[in-house]
């Protein structure tokens, strides 16, 4: 049996995909991080963890972008003659429109025309969709959340595109038998009754729409200590990162990691836990191994200043479990070091620290 075509498979009941997870809850949080770009195997869940995002977003929309897709059904198209004849400029709106408040999610972008994946990207990180014909323009807001997969087999995404994604994530293959397992079961599950499985994780979901949305309003006035910019930069220029786009993604997403947690200021272990997002895909060839700063920096997130921030809700224990299931799967764990009490992120892979569990168990 299939599910019915409102129904689709909850975000919360993903399985082992932590990395994935985070680097799309930034995004819900933050859209203007500039997308995320996953690069994976088929049927590792690419396509239906971006759909079920779109769930946990106040508008649900979810649109695809097909290969074919022309720079006019993109960004809509203007009707000159009429903006001739009445001087008012008519307007047709184009898939940016219809993303707008959503998702965004183009399958195989390494196989888009350059041109678009540019406009796309512009786009994704000014939050604003501007048409120009023949001295004619029009804009409007598109505050969409841009999510490319691509597998590397069939081509690759030109360096300056590639650097031009926020936030990347690389899937491995699923990694051993018990995931697997895990996966079909819940999949299974899920297809045999999606309302009973839904029905199951519609706690979890509430919990997460909630959290997406509180830390979107709160996202503005978290702050970044200088100790923050210090580390930032640090990590970013040792990985050989060309340009400071690397940085400024990096204190994006650790602002948006920790507006998910309830704080008010971004703390190192904020940008641990993004770092490898930001950096994998703009790592210099050179820098083959983690960087690890040389100066201690500390924690400048005081314990009390945490301690005054407002209370949420308590964390879901089933997701609590499913995160450190998967975090414990994952023995690619960075470990407390002398980073300012924190490890440097790896370069191989993207299995990020804290895995889910800073989004879904949050402080009580
Ligand atoms: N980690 C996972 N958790 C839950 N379901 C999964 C997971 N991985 C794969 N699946 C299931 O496998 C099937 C294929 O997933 P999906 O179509 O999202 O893959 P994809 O990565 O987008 O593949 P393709 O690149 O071929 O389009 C779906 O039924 C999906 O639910």
């Amino acid at each position: 049996m299939s599910a019915p075509n409102d129904l689709h498979f909850p975000f919360s009941a993903l399985e082992g995909q932590a990395a994935l997870q985070q680097a799309l809850l930034l995004l819900a949080v933050d859209p203007q991080l500039g997308g995320v770009l996953v690069e994976g195997p088929r049927g590792t869940a690419k396509s239906t963890s971006a759909r079920a995002l779109a769930e946990l977003l106040p508008s649900g929309q979810f649109v695809n972008l097909p290969l074919g897709t022309t720079e006019e059904q993109l960004q809509g198209a203007l009707d000159l003659e009429a903006a001739l004849q009445s001087s008012a400029v008519q307007f047709r709106p184009g898939l940016l429109a219809q993303a707008h408040q959503g998702i965004l999610y183009v399958d195989e972008v390494n196989l888009l025309p350059d041109g678009l994946v540019d406009l796309l990207l512009d786009v994704s990180a000014s939050g604003t969709n501007r048409i120009e014909r023949d001295g004619v323009s029009h804009q409007h807001a598109a505050r969409i959340a841009l999510i490319g997969t691509m597998n590397p087999e069939e081509g690759q995404l030109r360096p300056q595109l590639l650097d031009r994604f926020g936030l990347f994530v690389r899937l491995p293959n699923v990694p051993d038998v018990d995931t697997r397992k895990r996966i079909v079961r819940a999949r299974m599950a899920f297809d045999a009754d999606p309302a009973q499985f839904c029905a199951q994780h519609a706690e979890a979901q509430t919990q997460l729409r909630a959290q997406i949305a509180a830390a979107r309003q709160q996202l503005a006035s978290v702050v970044w200590p200088d100790a923050i910019f210090d580390a930032v930069a640090q990590l970013c220029q040792q990985s050989g990162a060309e340009g400071v786009r690397a940085d400024l993604v990096m204190l994006r997403a650790a602002r948006a990691q920790a507006a998910l947690a309830g704080h008010a200021k971004v703390s190192l272990a904020d940008v641990q836990a993004v770092a490898e997002l930001a950096l994998a895909h703009r790592r210099s060839a050179d820098a083959a191994q983690p960087p690890s700063p040389s100066g201690q920096v500390n924690d400048p997130n005081d314990q009390q200043a945490q301690q005054q921030q407002p209370q949420r809700q308590p964390p879901n224990q089933a997701q609590a479990s499913k995160a450190d299931a998967a975090s414990s799967s994952n023995t690619n764990h960075s470990q407390p070091d002398s980073w300012g009490g924190m490890a440097a992120p790896r370069h191989t892979g993207i299995e990020p620290v804290k895995a889910l569990r800073p989004f879904i168990a949050k402080k009580a």
